[in-house]
């Protein structure tokens, strides 16, 4: 009998790993890659999120029968590429710089299975209204920016900052749920297990 394929995660982010066991899904293995995350010079922020997400991937083993999952979540404000926040004041800088404005978030996925790699982007839009010092100072003391590409995370307090979305929320969140459950079922894992 043949056993299905061992789901390896291929994040240290815990948004990632909740956002797997919604549809269901535990990983047999986690594994936080470290790459560099600079920028190139003049780099756009789609390309650049999808080379992170590869980079990860090939940072990464993976043994025969494994099906690594590696994502990258980047937000832009226009050309700019907003990462994590390196500091507060970093933080507090992104969202004067999103403030009373629309900008894009961009998550890909990579899934790397034997030689075989499969990776979709997922753009959305994201609209914050315009934030006061008042609301910047608050939200910096909350802690919720750390970690969180462009300085807020949707899925904490900062939602009270978002009027308007289109996309995928779980995308925003750091794992866009739809083109996960297709990209695995591609690579030979049941998503939905077995009757
Ligand atoms: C915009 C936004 C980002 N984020 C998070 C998702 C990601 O964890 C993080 C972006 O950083 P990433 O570099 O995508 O991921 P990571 O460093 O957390 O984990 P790893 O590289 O090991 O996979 O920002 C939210 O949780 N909510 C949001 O609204």
């Amino acid at each position: 009998m043949s056993s299905d394929p061992r789901l390896v995660l291929g994040s240290g982010s815990p948004r990632r790993l909740e956002l797997l066991a919604q549809l269901g899904l535990v990983p047999a293995d986690i594994r936080a890659p470290e790459i560099d995350e600079t920028p190139h010079k003049g780099e756009l922020p789609r390309p650049y999120c999808a080379r992170m997400a590869l980079e990860k991937a090939r940072a990464l083993d993976a043994a025969p029968g494994e099906v690594l999952l590696t994502a990258d979540t980047t937000v832009a404000a226009g050309r700019r590429i907003l990462g994590k926040p390196e500091d507060e004041d970093q933080a507090r800088a992104f969202l004067s710089l999103l403030s009373g404005r629309r900008h894009r978030v961009h998550t890909s996925i990579v899934v790397r299975a034997d030689d075989r790699t499969w990776s979709r982007d997922v753009e959305s839009q994201v609209k914050m209204k315009v934030l006061s010092q008042a609301d910047i100072d608050r939200y910096i003391a909350t802690d919720d920016w750390r970690g969180k590409a462009g300085g807020y995370a949707i899925q904490g307090p900062a939602a009270a900052f978002i009027p308007w979305m289109q996309g995928s929320f779980t995308a925003v969140v750091g794992l866009p749920l739809h083109e996960t459950a297709q990209l695995l079922e591609a690579a030979g894992l049941p998503v939905w297990g077995r009757a």
